[in-house]
């Protein structure tokens, strides 16, 4: 699947963001390797802390589904920036691997590539605790 095509689907996922706390409407897009591809938006919360981002939404759903092996992640907000992950994200994401693509991308589909090891280096994991 093109990049392209998974900012697409992102931007679309984003259109049922649950934001009236920040009003910052983000998507997410998670092609797995078997071509399958899981969406999400940010769902915040009135005690704001339990707010989920869109990113661990796909991630959630896809596993919740069967998956474990991702090909890449487009993430998308409103903004003329590249929308990059939070950290709290970018853990949950090295979890199933640091070579998932990662599209940056902003509202008009432009996006920059990058991966899940280049935004969490010396990741902690699995091989930390045993
Ligand atoms: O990569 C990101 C960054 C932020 N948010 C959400 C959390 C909150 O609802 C809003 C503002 O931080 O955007 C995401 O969903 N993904």
């Amino acid at each position: 699947m093109k990049p392209e095509q998974l900012i697409t689907m992102a931007l679309k996922a984003r259109l049922n963001a649950y934001v009236p706390y920040s009003n910052f409407a983000v998507g997410a897009a998670l092609l797995t390797t078997g071509g399958n591809v899981y969406t999400g938006c940010n769902v915040e919360n009135s005690s704001y802390g339990l707010t989920v981002c869109a990113e661990r939404i796909a991630l959630f759903t896809a596993v919740a589904s069967g998956e474990r092996k991702f090909t890449a992640l487009a993430v998308v907000a409103g903004t003329e920036e590249y929308c990059s992950p939070c950290g709290a994200c970018r853990q949950v994401l090295a979890e199933f691997g640091g070579e998932t693509k990662v599209y940056l991308a902003n509202r008009h589909g432009a996006y920059r590539e990058t991966t899940v090891a280049e935004l969490l280096p010396v990741a902690f994991s699995l091989k930390d605790i045993t």
